[in-house]
């Protein structure tokens, strides 16, 4: 090939390569002038409001939706736990598996953390009738914890050294609701944590309550007090209830040899108490939340003792590692009527809530207060939380749960009265 062809196909190449060039720059362009004349026509469309007012309320709108938004991702970002809280390391020697019934309720959940934290091993049974997923969530996956979705009314086989019984609904409109259910659960389930504790030689610990002492006739209630219980009236489901599940408690340990133990529990509250529990703690405070009427039932001159769920769960774990087997009262002595609880609720969570008095639950126990001296002597346990600090955490805690519940139901939350 001679020079001229060369040079005469280079010129062609470079031709070539410009016309393309110059191709797609004109493109470009038109596209340019297209995309022009798109934004004019959304700034023709959108216009900005000409009244100041309306632009201002048009900017807050705008500022406080994002704000929700921001809110939400917070709480959803605290949902994922990232890791695991910090466990203590426990040898072989001293770790157990610990099985606790019903662990996915309020005071099992708090009981989990705990013995958790201490390092052995847990393992939660739960129905899920008023226990929850979320209560336990942070500790799913972890290599020292177990949940396992089961009805303790059928029975259950698995290895463990010790067992909380804890599985039965507490708050009187969820025992009411379904009675045979609970009289089941607190007889057939408990023969059958028995049975396994026999079974497997363990420990066991069941949760039982200040309602064995029904409508008191003595007070401060000691444990050696036989209570004063209507049979057939709408708390007998859970009041006779756990007086069988003692009474079996006693009879295995008589006849089998077993280790038990019996915690009388009175009246607790704190986070993770569930919107719908129905019981005075949480009525209370989030009528107050919501500015809603104080719904006091009866006169109001009923009297309780609350005991924050941390020493509670103290207890429970003192109880089960001490040499006492009779029953222990497990509750904070402070008494309150309900009508000064509502004050003291109202006056904690601010707001313009009224009082007001509606009819009285059949048979409500009309005095209730534990004499915690058996706690003292034999398990060196008396609870630490006041009133004030106790519930400043749970009204947080209500708080939280009522913008939970406003994203997802898009609606105020109402609280039923049982009939
Ligand atoms: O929290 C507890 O540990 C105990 O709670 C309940 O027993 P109760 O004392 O009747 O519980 P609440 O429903 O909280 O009632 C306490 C008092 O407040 C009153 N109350 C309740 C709710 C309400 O909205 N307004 C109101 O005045 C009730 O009539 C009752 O006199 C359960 O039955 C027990 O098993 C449990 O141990």
């Amino acid at each position: 090939m001679n020079q001229v062809t060369i040079k005469f196909k280079y010129i062609i190449v470079a031709c070539t390569f410009l016309l393309v060039l110059f191709i797609i720059l004109l493109k470009n362009l038109t596209a340019d002038e297209q995309n022009d004349n798109e934004t004019t026509k959304t700034t023709e469309k959108w216009k900005f409001p000409e009244d100041l007012d309306h632009a201002n309320y048009l900017l807050n709108e705008a500022y406080r939706k994002i704000e929700v938004l921001e809110e939400k991702i917070i709480s959803l970002e605290g949902r994922v736990p990232k890791t695991y809280p910090d466990v203590n390391f426990l040898n072989y020697l001293n770790r157990k598996r610990i099985l606790i019934t019903g662990g996915a309720g309020f005071v099992g959940s708090h009981l989990v953390d705990s013995l958790m934290l201490e390092g052995h091993e847990v393992i939660v049974v739960d129905n899920f009738f008023t226990g929850r997923k979320r209560n336990v969530e942070h500790w799913l996956g972890h290599e020292n914890f177990e949940l396992i979705h089961h009805d303790i009314v059928n029975p259950l086989f698995i290895e463990v050294d010790e067992i909380y019984h804890l599985a039965s609904p507490a708050s009187p409109p969820h025992y009411m609701h379904n009675p045979v259910k609970t009289i089941k659960t607190n007889t057939l389930g408990t023969i059958n944590i028995l049975g396994l504790a026999r079974r497997l030689n363990a420990k066991i610990l069941i949760a039982s309550t200040s309602e064995v002492y029904g409508d008191p006739d003595i007070h401060p209630q000691p444990e050696t007090y036989w209570g004063h219980v209507n049979p057939i009236g709408p708390r007998a489901c859970y009041d006779e209830g756990k007086r069988v599940s003692e009474t079996l408690t006693y009879a295995y340990a008589k006849q089998e040899s077993m280790q038990v133990r019996v915690a009388r529990i009175f009246n607790t509250y704190g986070p993770r108490m569930h919107l719908n529990d129905g019981r005075v703690v949480s009525n209370f405070i989030l009528q107050a939340l919501q500015n809603d009427v104080i719904t006091v039932y009866g006169s109001g001159d009923q009297t309780r003792s609350f005991q924050y769920v941390s020493d509670l769960v103290e207890g429970m774990v003192a109880l089960m590692n001490s040499n006492y087997s009779l029953p222990v009262n497990l509750g904070n002595p402070v008494e309150h009527t309900i009508t000064e609880f509502a004050s003291i609720i109202k006056n904690l969570v601010g707001g313009h809530s009224k009082v007001v008095h509606v009819s009285e639950v059949e048979d409500d126990p009309q005095r209730r207060r534990p004499d915690i001296g058996r706690a003292k002597q034999y398990l060196n346990w008396e609870p630490k939380v006041d009133l004030n600090t106790g519930l400043h955490k749970t009204v947080e805690y209500f708080r939280q749960e009522l913008k939970r519940f406003k994203y997802s139901h898009r609606n105020k939350f109402k609280i039923k009265k049982p009939s």
